[in-house]
């Protein structure tokens, strides 16, 4: 991809968030058509039944309700995540136009939403939302970013490749968290970047560890740091370790989305904390005396004059007590040395406030159009993701084919290669049998497996059965031949194995027969019906099953995968993307697990490599061998 100037670069940008808000709007009425089939929780982005199982009040005078289906069964699988903006409305409501909230928490069978007021109704349904005002602020900050001038254009420049990052000489750093040596180089060379660095970070590499030291390092050479993600979960988990290592660390955001260990470090907290709110309080309860008085029946000839008089300085105190605490949210800012935020920056918040370094965690999750709010309030910005995993998720198809998929980072990596950026190479996670192939594909077989866990085996977990502990790290289980095939899900879109997942609850089985704990095994399988089937078989609490997005960023002792496509035609359709599975064969610690048909799978290299691996270490089993199903 390539612009020749500014302008066509965002004028491109533009038509990218057209398209988006477009696709956003066409799911919706789609939903709302398959709700008119008798279908609305198919898509994922519905729940429908729902009763209130509780409720209370939570920060800021936000209600907090908790939903549940009549029996308290599990709910379905569903796209709304924590964070995730939604309406609530009543089940009989025919326009459903119900109240706007935030998912604030979810459990397999509640979800609870954070709102502004009861819905009206008894039984509910709550529906996943356009983020209409994500995509406006995005808008606003392109704009702004198209009419930079003067020098304020340097990172712009450089972000568009029209000029090439400059930087000092790698500076001597005392290192406060005890890093690898490539973590370390990352460090310096971050601290050395005059615009723009770029941390790779492969599975398990400590990129998060990093991106806090770089920040710990420039708080303590006197700069203010914007922290940011394009989703609250990694927001939260780089707060998480910022909060470790320093004590200023503000949290802006809608509380209800941030986790609940993490709330004492976000503004609403620090606000009400702060004594200034004491006296706003006592201004506000003040205010309310005066209104009282002001209601009270009088027979006094000027009783009315009277009235009016105590209403005003009701006003007044109530108008100075929202200035006071507009002015301590604004000190609470101020006295931050980072700030952590979504992309998604509460403009009117933060003011015209810049930062000496703005980060960016989980980047290649972060489309063009996401970056700019936060690229605008950098001196120096720092990049840090891996695109060899999951690229941003794109709805409208047009704008994934013309490059909206393409994160900035990616594209930065790809043009301006490894003078931008430096790769984390020992990583904390894999049994280093685990993680040779991904590294081979992925990372030019640069991975080295830290000595804490190149020889990890689920022998290590107490309890572990002799009979498992014996078993091969890896399996993969072929079932080429054998007419394992896939099936369309009934009256849905999403692909479904039926024997595979047989398969995979006899392992899970094993698993926790061979004294697994259930938290410690995923299941992954790319598709949601599979998901949905699995899910339905396979009841056990602790146990997690999901598609691949869902295990991003994230790790299991044990990991069984099941990769359901099995045609005669060789169709693999998005496992043609080979990152997903990179995220998915880069989860498990000392043990994995595989089903899929390599006669389906192997016309693709990808596959074909890995299954040749695989045969090579002696890991291949043929579904033939089980004898019975095949
Ligand atoms: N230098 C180090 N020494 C020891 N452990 C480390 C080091 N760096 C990172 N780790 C450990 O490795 C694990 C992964 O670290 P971190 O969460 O920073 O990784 P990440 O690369 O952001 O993760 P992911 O790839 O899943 O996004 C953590 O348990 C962390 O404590």
């Amino acid at each position: 991809m390539g612009w020749a100037t500014p302008e066509s670069y965002f004028d491109q940008l533009e038509r990218w968030l057209a398209l988006e808000g477009e696709a956003e709007r066409e799911r919706l009425a789609d939903r709302r058509r398959q709700q008119r089939a008798g279908n609305p929780e198919r898509s994922g982005e519905t729940l429908v039944n729902l009763r209130v199982t509780d409720h209370r009040t939570g920060l800021a005078g936000r209600l907090l309700m908790d939903f549940a289906k009549p029996a308290s069964e599990p709910l379905p699988m569903n796209r709304l995540k924590v964070g995730a903006p939604v309406v609530v409305s009543g089940e009989d409501d025919p326009d459903l136009s119900g109240q706007p909230g935030v998912v604030s928490a979810r459990r397999p069978n509640t979800i609870q939403v954070a709102l502004d007021d009861w819905p009206e109704g008894r039984r509910f349904r709550i529906d996943l939302c356009p983020d209409e005002s994500t995509r406006l602020r995005q808008l606003g900050a392109m704009s702004r970013a198209r009419g930079l001038s003067g020098s304020a254009t340097r990172l712009r420049e450089v972000l568009l490749g029209f000029e090439t990052p400059r930087f000092n000489d790698l500076p001597r750093v005392e290192m406060v968290t005890a890093l690898n040596p490539p973590q370390e180089e990352a460090v310096r060379f971050a601290l050395a970047a005059r615009d723009l660095a770029i941390v790779h970070g492969p599975p398990g590499t400590g990129k998060t560890t990093t991106l806090a030291e770089i920040v710990l390092q420039a708080v303590r050479a006197g700069e203010k740091v914007l922290a940011c993600a394009a989703s609250n979960t990694a927001v939260d988990n780089l707060l998480e370790k910022l909060a470790g290592v320093m004590p200023s660390v503000l949290r802006v955001g809608h509380p209800a989305r941030v986790f609940e260990a993490l709330r004492g470090h976000t503004l609403d907290e620090l606000v009400e904390n702060d004594e200034a709110s004491a006296i706003v309080r006592e201004m506000h309860r003040d205010a309310d005396r005066l209104l009282r008085a002001a209601d009270k029946p009088s027979r006094s000839r000027d009783a009315h004059q009277r009235r009016r008089e105590l209403r005003a300085e009701a006003r007044e105190l109530r108008r100075d007590a929202r200035h006071l605490e507009r002015h301590t949210i604004q000190q609470v800012i101020d006295a931050a040395d980072v700030v952590c935020t979504t992309l998604t920056i509460d403009e009117e918040l933060l003011g015209d406030r810049r930062f000496d370094l703005v980060v960016i965690d989980e980047a290649c999750q972060a489309t063009e159009p996401a970056v700019w709010q936060a690229v605008l309030r950098a001196e120096r910005l720092v990049l840090a993701g891996d695109h060899c995993q999951l690229p941003p998720t794109v709805l409208s198809a047009e704008a994934a084919r013309e490059g909206l998929g393409v994160s900035p980072m990616e594209r930065l990596v790809g043009s301006a290669g490894s003078d931008v950026f430096r790769r984390l190479t020992v990583q904390y996670r894999m049994h280093e049998r685990l993680m040779a192939f991904p590294s081979a594909r992925f990372y030019a077989g640069e991975l080295v497996a830290d000595a804490s866990v190149r020889g990890r085996r689920i022998a290590d977990l107490p309890g572990i059965q002799p009979e498992l502990a014996e078993r091969p790290i890896l399996e993969f289980w072929d079932t080429a031949g054998a007419g394992w095939d896939e099936q369309l899900e009934p009256d849905g879109s999403s692909k479904q194995n039926l024997k595979e997942a047989g398969w995979v609850v006899g392992q899970v089985r094993e698993l926790l027969e061979g004294g697994v704990p259930a938290d410690e095994i995923a299941v992954i399988a790319p598709y949601a019906a599979q998901v949905r089937l699995l899910r339905g078989r396979l009841q056990v609490p602790g146990l997690e099953i999901d598609t691949v997005d869902g295990f991003q960023g994230r790790e299991k002792e044990v990991v069984v995968i099941t990769f359901v496509r099995s045609n005669p035609t060789g169709e693999i359709g998005f496992l043609g993307d080979t990152r997903r599975t990179n995220v998915a064969l880069t989860r498990a610690r000392s043990l994995m697990r595989a089903i899929g048909d390599s006669a389906t799978l192997g016309g693709n290299e990808f596959y074909a490599a890995l299954l040749d691996d695989i045969q090579q270490h002696g890991e291949y089993h043929s579904v033939w061998e089980l004898g019975d199903g095949a």
